[in-house]
């Protein structure tokens, strides 16, 4: 049988990083995507601007929107400070799968909790489930139409604090268009883009940064 996309990019990990090195483990699927099949991880250059913004928060508590393959579940876990933790909710079981060996591989398994499911279903139940307050930072990547219901979700359950950050993927590309005129309107958010590329192409794209003033 045909194997599918996520799991040739699992495969590249497996032939081309080092088990326990999170950084050979990004290096094997930019490699791959680059080279061989396109695929939709944050990329290298937006990765560069995650990391400098997980490094700045250095938060103790992080949620990721949309884990795919967990290439993003990798970057930001590797720069976690000790005793921090890492909730990813990926919708698409095949995906999960996948995600979970990779993050395995890496060998930052013990900062990531990895829930399947729907972002709309698990918001509501981050605190009674995993006993989370708020979220020091929020990686939204997932369905690009989720990524404003589910922020103000995240506002009504009380998850967010002031001076959470909200980083967001594809603002330009795919787009955000509800999302970016909310956080860049509303008083209750302090909004800075981060011009870049779509992953592995010189398509435009950009991170959105916004922070919860309360
Ligand atoms: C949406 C996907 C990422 C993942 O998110 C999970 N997901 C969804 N909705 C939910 C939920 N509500 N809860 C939990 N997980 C959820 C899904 O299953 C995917 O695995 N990301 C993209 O579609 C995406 C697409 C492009 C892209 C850009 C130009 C093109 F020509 C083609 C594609 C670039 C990117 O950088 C992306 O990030
Ligand atoms: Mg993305």
């Amino acid at each position: 049988t045909q194997s599918t996309r996520p799991q040739r990019l699992l495969g590249a990990v497996q032939k081309n990083a080092t088990r326990g090195h999170p950084r050979s483990v990004i290096q094997a699927i930019d490699h791959f995507c680059r080279n061989k099949e396109w695929a939709m991880n944050v990329g290298d250059e937006k990765g560069c601007i995650l990391d400098s913004v997980v490094s700045e928060v250095s938060p103790a508590t992080v949620l990721e929107l949309g884990t795919y393959c967990g290439y993003s579940t990798v970057r930001i876990a590797s720069r976690l400070p000790p005793h921090a933790k890492l909730i990813t909710l990926e919708f698409n079981p095949e995906f999960a799968v996948i995600a979970r060996q990779v993050i395995a591989w890496a060998g930052v398994e013990d900062k990531v909790q990895l829930v399947e499911g729907a972002s709309g279903d698990w918001i509501p139940r981050m605190k009674e489930q995993f006993g989370v307050k708020t979220f020091d930072l929020v990686f939204l990547d997932h369905w690009k139409d989720r990524y404003l219901p589910d922020t103000k979700l995240m506002e009504e359950c009380g998850l967010l604090r002031k001076g959470s950050i909200l980083l967001a993927d594809n603002v330009i590309c795919p787009g955000t268009p509800d999302y970016l005129e909310y956080v860049r309107n509303s008083p209750r958010y302090e909004s800075q883009y981060f011009k870049s590329h779509l992953e592995y192409t010189k398509v435009e794209d950009g991170l959105e940064k916004s922070v919860f003033l309360g």
